[in-house]
């Protein structure tokens, strides 16, 4: 399977402090892959990397054959953000049909958007009087709208009920089967067996870039959250070793 992402040794330094210590990961096209950690650790700048606004001191971040940011990308990557980028005074459907038009697409593929999030009914209703989940979900209509190769989605279910919550998983595993590459952030460690393969960052440095099936086997334990404190516990130990040394 080829890779949508290469990442190599990629070092970012921000407010004059690392905040990741040389990165090496790779997410396989065609999947949904999970970008796991603590607040704080780092998911963040790493999908800034990924998605070209983020100045790098070191490494290389190619995305579908590209570097990072190139040109190329701009209709080919979708991206949203921690924080809803749309327009609140602007409706629901009025901001997809707006982000559609910037990437060529039709009104039915925005209308499809907002169905796909499950804003039909509010679809008419201004972002300014949405409640804080609705809002977050009429942000990812307008990213999901353009149908790029790779979405980048910086916490996309965070403030979801859990109905929504699973609905939005199916879409984005649909959307993965139809041949999109998804690379999905999240704290929240019961989205991580949701996810084909995972990514698992702590303080700035990646200790498993695998599938959930592979670090329940390394860890031996089935439940994620405690596999995951595992590896921490592991890396910590491997780092103390190396540090003395
Ligand atoms: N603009 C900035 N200037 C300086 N430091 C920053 C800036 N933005 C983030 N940082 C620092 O970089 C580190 C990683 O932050 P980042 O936002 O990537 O983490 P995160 O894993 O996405 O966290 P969260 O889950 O809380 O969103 C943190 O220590 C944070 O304080």
């Amino acid at each position: 399977m080829q890779d949508a992402i290469v990442i190599r040794d990629l070092v970012v330094d921000r407010g004059g402090r690392r905040v990741l210590h040389g990165i090496d990961a790779t997410v396989p096209s065609g999947t949904v892959t999970g970008l796991l950690g603590p607040s704080g650790s780092g998911k963040t700048t790493l999908l800034r990397a990924l998605v070209g606004v983020q100045v790098v001191t070191a490494g290389t971040v190619t995305v579908l054959g590209h570097p990072a940011g190139a040109p190329q990308l701009r209709r080919r990557v979708g991206y949203l953000t921690q924080a809803p980028s749309i327009y609140a005074d602007l409706t629901v459907q009025e901001n997809a049909r707006y982000f559609a038009a910037l990437q060529g697409r039709g009104t039915a593929e925005a209308d499809r958007a907002v169905t796909d999030v499950g804003l039909r009914a509010a679809a008419g209703q201004l972002v300014a009087t949405l409640s804080g989940g609705q809002r977050s979900r009429a942000s990812l209509a307008c990213a999901l709208v353009g149908d790029p190769e790779l979405l980048v989605l910086d916490e996309p279910t965070v403030g979801q009920d859990p109905v929504l919550r699973a609905e939005l998983w199916a879409r984005f595993h649909a959307m993965a089967a139809a041949g999109t590459t998804l690379l999905i952030s999240s704290h929240v460690m019961d989205e991580a067996a949701r996810c084909d393969r995972l990514l698992l960052i702590r303080e700035g440095r990646l200790i498993a870039d695998d599938t959930p099936a592979a670090v329940r086997a390394a860890t031996g334990v089935d439940d994620l959250e405690e596999a995951f404190l595992r590896m921490i516990q592991e890396s910590e130990s491997g780092t103390a070793g190396r540090e003395t040394s």
